[in-house]
């Protein structure tokens, strides 16, 4: 269960206060994978970084006994002085990871990073780092996965190999969706939460969401 208690977020701006969220109270479903369904600047990256718990709501809590991923493409919490290695390890510690040699070996082999694993994440590309984040949160077995446009990463090899991952983790686990591509969310998702004018509504039905956000 995941439990918004009366959220609200909001960011102070030049033009003063900008209300993303006010008063939500809501409840996401947990027996679910979700595709969070919004048009650009709805709020879908805040909720993430709420659920995540990256950021506070100003006011009000979520509140939940499940395990949440971070928003999986990111490489938020990936620490550039450090080697691939390195923060391999040290994500498996703050995430309570028991075999960390297990894991370092499984992450090693699903980034695919060759020698670049035992060099500093600065001198990696773009599409490198998100391989090391990715792979970091495959590793980690977590109730609910936040997976923000995830499938674009890397080459388009490896993006075979993330979405294969990704479709073997939602059979054991659940994942909360953001693409803004429909055929992925159709694959991945079968019910959507809509975020329109700050408000949450949850559809069982993915294609009635779908119909509703297209037609916005
Ligand atoms: N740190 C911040 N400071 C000020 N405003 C912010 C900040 N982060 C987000 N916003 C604003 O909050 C609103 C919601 O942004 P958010 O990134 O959550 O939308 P989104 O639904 O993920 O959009 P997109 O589909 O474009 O990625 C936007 O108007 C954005 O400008």
């Amino acid at each position: 269960m995941i439990y918004l208690d009366n959220v609200s977020k909001w960011y102070s701006t030049k033009k003063g206060e900008q209300h993303i969220f006010s008063s939500i109270t809501f409840e996401i479903p947990t027996d679910h994978n979700i595709a969070l369904l919004g048009s650009n600047g709805a709020g879908k990256s805040t909720l993430f970084r709420m659920l995540a718990g990256s950021e506070y709501p100003n006011k009000g809590q979520i509140k939940t006994d499940a395990t949440i991923s971070w928003p999986v493409a990111l490489s938020t919490g990936i620490h550039p002085k450090m080697t691939g290695r390195e923060n391999t390890r040290f994500i498996a510690r703050v995430n309570g990871v028991q075999d960390l040699e297990e894991y370092e070996g499984r992450v090693q082999n699903f980034a695919e990073l060759g020698r670049k694993y035992d060099l500093p994440v600065q001198s990696y590309s773009s599409g490198m780092r998100s391989r090391l984040a990715f792979s970091c949160c495959m590793g980690i077995d977590f109730d609910l996965y936040l997976i923000d446009e995830a499938l674009s990463v890397g080459d388009k090899k490896f993006k075979r190999k993330a979405k294969r991952a990704l479709l073997d983790k939602s059979r054991t686990a659940n994942i909360l969706m953001v693409s803004h591509e429909i055929d992925e969310i159709r694959l991945f998702c079968d019910s959507a939460i809509v975020i329109d004018n700050g408000e949450l509504t949850f559809y069982n039905d993915l294609e009635e969401a779908i119909m509703v956000y297209e037609g916005e």
